[in-house]
């Protein structure tokens, strides 16, 4: 059991065998991918306002100072996406924003909601319809406030981060391990296809970091909803002198989410915040969502690498690049997705050609 887990409606315990076997895994131990897949998207940060306050985190802005997108700016940001060719639009903010940020539940109050879920599933609704699929990451979800938004996103997520309890998300304001455990667990109840993964560098031990791999791959086992993991170095920003960990670090930490999961889950690592070349021979499969138009609004000093880089990068591995959608083709049908994503997937111009062309392969 891990911390905080007891308020949950979850339970995960993860085997002491399993736990020691996936700690002997090294880089060697694991095979390389025979591809390389990417997702072009745009970046929609919905509102810099957040309950928590991580200690790494530059995104979030205090109360009293942040902001919160109109729908025409949403809008306006998935137009330029769709004509760059992109599919995806990640909506991703901070945790409850509303929650003591007055100028938020304002604006929310001004646009008709009384809740970030209710505006979430409107933007939703805003880029499915300029041609896009959401992908929404709003941090922690009761199954409650999921189901608000369940059938307007093609897929979700939300990092795991650890199990572990670390200084990093000290404090009164804390990120507590059991409730992303019960946010995993929700959407595998609603059927979502889900992304989440690890943060490396927090501050957590190797054993942290086997049990967080194993709590996610208990999870999928039981809904079978988790599409991809991501294995992030933490950045260092002017928050956090942390540092970030070692390109061994992460080799191991990507070896050992390989030899976890099952194959059937991907294993991602951004390419703006590390040198993917630096694991592509550890079993990573993925290289994320990339922008064409929008910054990285979590790293912003952290650019997109063109596609010429991610091209470079399967170059290097020798293997092909491949551009996929934000949610992965086993899930592409009716049993995970809702008759109006697949209606707005058939109907895009982008994402329906990719469509069409793995319900033909089918
Ligand atoms: O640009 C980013 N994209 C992030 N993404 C986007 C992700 O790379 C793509 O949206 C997915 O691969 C779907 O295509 C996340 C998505 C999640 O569901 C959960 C966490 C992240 C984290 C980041 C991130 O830090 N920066
Ligand atoms: C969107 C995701 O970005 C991650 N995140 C937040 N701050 C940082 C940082 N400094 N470095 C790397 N990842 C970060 C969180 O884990 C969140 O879930
Ligand atoms: C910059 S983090 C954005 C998503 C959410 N607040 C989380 O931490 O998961
Ligand atoms: S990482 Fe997410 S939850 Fe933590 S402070 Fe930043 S926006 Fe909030």
């Amino acid at each position: 059991m891990f911390p905080g887990i007891e308020a949950y409606d979850v339970e995960v315990t993860v085997a002491e065998r399993d736990v020691r076997e996936a700690l002997a895994v090294r880089p060697d131990d694991v095979e390389a991918a025979e591809e390389l897949s990417f997702a072009r998207n745009v970046f929609l940060p919905l509102t810099t306002a957040c309950r928590y306050t991580c200690t790494y985190c530059t995104y979030y802005d205090p109360p009293g100072q942040a902001t919160l997108m109109t729908p025409e700016e949403v809008r306006e940001t998935c137009r330029r996406g769709a004509a760059a060719g992109c599919t995806e639009a990640l909506f991703t903010f901070g945790d409850d924003p509303d929650e003591r940020y007055t100028e938020i539940h304002d604006e929310l109050a001004e646009l008709g909601h009384d809740s970030i879920h209710t505006y979430l599933r409107e933007v939703c609704e805003i880029a499915l319809a300029e041609g896009l699929l959401p992908h929404s990451n709003p941090g922690d979800q009761t199954y409650e406030e999921m189901a608000a938004v369940a059938d307007v996103n093609a897929s979700m997520g939300v990092m795991l981060e650890t199990t572990a309890e670390v200084q990093a998300h000290g404090g009164p304001r804390s990120k507590v391990p059991g409730q992303r455990l019960n946010t995993i667990a929700n959407a595998g109840k609603h059927g979502i296809p889900f992304t989440t993964g690890v943060l490396v560098g927090l501050g957590e031990t190797w054993r942290d970091r086997a049990e967080s791999l194993l709590a996610i791959r208990e999870l999928d086992r039981r809904y079978g909803h988790v599409q991809e993991v991501i294995v992030q170095p933490v950045t260092d920003n002017e928050r956090w002198d942390g540092g970030s960990p070692s390109t061994a670090t992460m080799r191991r930490a990507v070896a050992m989410a390989r030899a976890v999961l099952p194959e059937s889950v991907s294993v991602q690592v951004p390419p703006n915040l590390m040198d993917a070349r630096d694991v592509v021979d550890c079993g990573i499969d993925d290289l994320g969502g990339v922008s064409p138009v929008t910054d990285d609004h979590v790293n912003p000093e952290y650019a997109w690498p063109a596609l010429r880089e991610l091209e470079d990068v399967a170059d290097y591995a020798g293997v092909p690049l491949r551009e996929r959608l934000p949610t992965y083709e086993r899930y592409l049908d009716e049993t995970w997705l809702s008759e109006r994503v697949l209606a707005a997937l058939d109907a895009s111009d982008e994402a329906g050609e990719r469509y069409r062309a793995v319900r033909a392969d089918a």
